[in-house]
């Protein structure tokens, strides 16, 4: 697969192009109508991986916030030049990335829900993506092409291109860069997500067991719920290396605590750095001891001894259920959090994020579990930077790796006797 890399400057330029009216450039070896799903490209769709899309740059700053200088400088805004993670962890031969940005294929598995549907949208507004395919099951093809025709009309209005197709087959999957799975059933009111877990452990085995043929060198992007014992699952059946699969994990709990302590000092969200990490579920362990307001560790401002931390942490663990309650399910909140994990992966920006992802010693010597953890994230995939944790920290993310731990193994034992 021929890919065009792009330097910042170059793709500085070519935005400029766009926004003048070209239409973009040639790719001769992609033509238009090679691809063995259904195509919907907006006039002057021309190549498979050249087109440099106008979209401006959302930035993510700590644990994902954007930030809004990075508007039209999508390699970032240079602030976070001191948070790049070499400082934390030495970077090894294996996962030096490469320097040149290139353009990049995300597929969406289950891009008929409602995450997947609103994911489509974030996706496309990251400018290292030139090609978009959406997934769904067969029977969905009618709805698959409506989304497309909405989605490439959305383009027209925000002034991007991203070439879209549609398909029933993961095997079209192929050559992608990164494949994102939204794939399966939701939790209805009163379930927990671990109910999930066989069901759609089911679905997503099968799903793996694909992608890790059609498409070996992906980065796999589990989202289906409960999402630390799929991202296990997905880990096993694909067969791909364990930097090559994560989870949402944490990212989005983070992001709602962020979002609280906010409210709560009155402060801009980019101003709050915190991380909640274990199971997306009731024994998620917020990290206080990792928790900064305006860079100044969150005990040390005499404000914190009121903080109603209790509240807080029983608001982020009940979110899900309640905004599921209340409107049916959960869409903005993940679609974002699935964006800015993207970004960070093709943008190569090795920010470090809270994702599900498989540790083998780096939290307090606990491993062989895929579980929230803050790792690093770039081109070549997904690194748990090596941490030690604070007091309660440790016995709370001891029992949560426990729990996970227990019901990953009696799904795993389960998917084996139902093959
Ligand atoms: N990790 C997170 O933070 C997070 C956030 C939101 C949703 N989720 C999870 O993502 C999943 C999707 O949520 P949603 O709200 O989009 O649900 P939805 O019902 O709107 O969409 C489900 C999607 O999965 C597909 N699907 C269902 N059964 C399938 C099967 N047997 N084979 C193949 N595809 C199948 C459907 O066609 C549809 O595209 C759920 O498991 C949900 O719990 C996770
Ligand atoms: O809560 C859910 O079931 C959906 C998702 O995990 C969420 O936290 O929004």
């Amino acid at each position: 697969m021929a890919r065009r890399h792009l330097s910042p400057e170059t793709a500085v330029t070519r935005g400029a192009k766009s926004e003048e009216g070209h239409s973009g450039l040639l790719d001769p070896l992609y033509p238009d109508g090679e691809t063995s799903s259904h195509e919907v490209g907006g006039e002057g769709s021309t190549s498979r991986r050249g087109r440099r899309p106008l979209a401006a740059g959302t930035g993510s700053g700590p644990e994902g916030s954007r930030l809004t200088v990075d508007v039209r400088r999508p390699w970032g805004c240079g602030v976070e030049e001191g948070c790049s993670g070499e400082c934390l962890c030495a970077r090894s031969t294996e996962d030096a990335s490469p320097t040149a940005i290139s353009m990049a294929k995300v597929t969406i598995i289950g891009a008929t829900g409602n995450v997947g549907m609103f994911a489509a949208h974030t996706v496309s507004e990251i400018p290292y993506v030139s090609e978009m395919l959406l997934v769904g099951r067969p029977g969905r093809e009618d709805f698959l092409g409506g989304c497309c025709h909405d989605l490439s009309d959305s383009f027209a209005a925000r002034g991007t291109h991203v070439r879209l197709s549609y398909s029933t087959r993961l095997a079209d999957a192929e050559d992608s860069d990164v494949i994102i799975c939204t794939a399966g059933v939701p939790r209805k009111p009163g379930q927990d997500r671990n109910d999930l877990a066989l069901e759609n452990a089911k679905i997503v085995a099968e799903t793996a067991e694909t992608i890790g043929r059609c498409s070996p060198d992906a980065i796999l992007f589990m989202v289906t719920n409960p999402v630390d014992v799929i991202t296990a699952v997905a880990l096993k059946y694909s067969g791909f290396q364990p930097r090559q699969v994560f989870g949402l994990g944490t990212h989005l709990d983070s992001m709602r605590l962020k979002s609280l302590i906010a409210r709560y000092f009155r402060v801009h969200v980019s101003e709050v750095h915190t991380r909640i990490i274990g199971e997306h579920g009731e024994s998620m362990v917020p990290l206080w001891s990792a928790t900064t307001i305006g860079g100044i560790q969150i005990h040390n401002l005499p404000t914190f001894s009121g903080l109603p931390v209790q509240e807080m942490i029983d608001a982020v663990r009940t979110s899900g259920q309640a905004i599921i309650k209340d409107k049916g399910s959960t869409v903005y909140g993940p679609g974002e959090a699935i964006a800015t994990l993207v970004r960070t992966i093709l943008g190569d920006e090795n920010r470090i994020l809270t994702v599900s992802s498989y540790i083998t010693s780096e939290v307090h010597g606990i491993g062989d579990v895929c579980i929230g953890v803050p790792a690093r994230l770039n081109r070549n995939g997904v690194f748990p930077v090596p941490i030690r944790l604070q007091g309660d920290e440790v016995t709370g993310f001891q029992e949560s790796v426990q729990k996970i731990r227990t019901i990953t193994t009696e799904v795993m034992e389960r998917l084996e006797e139902a093959r």
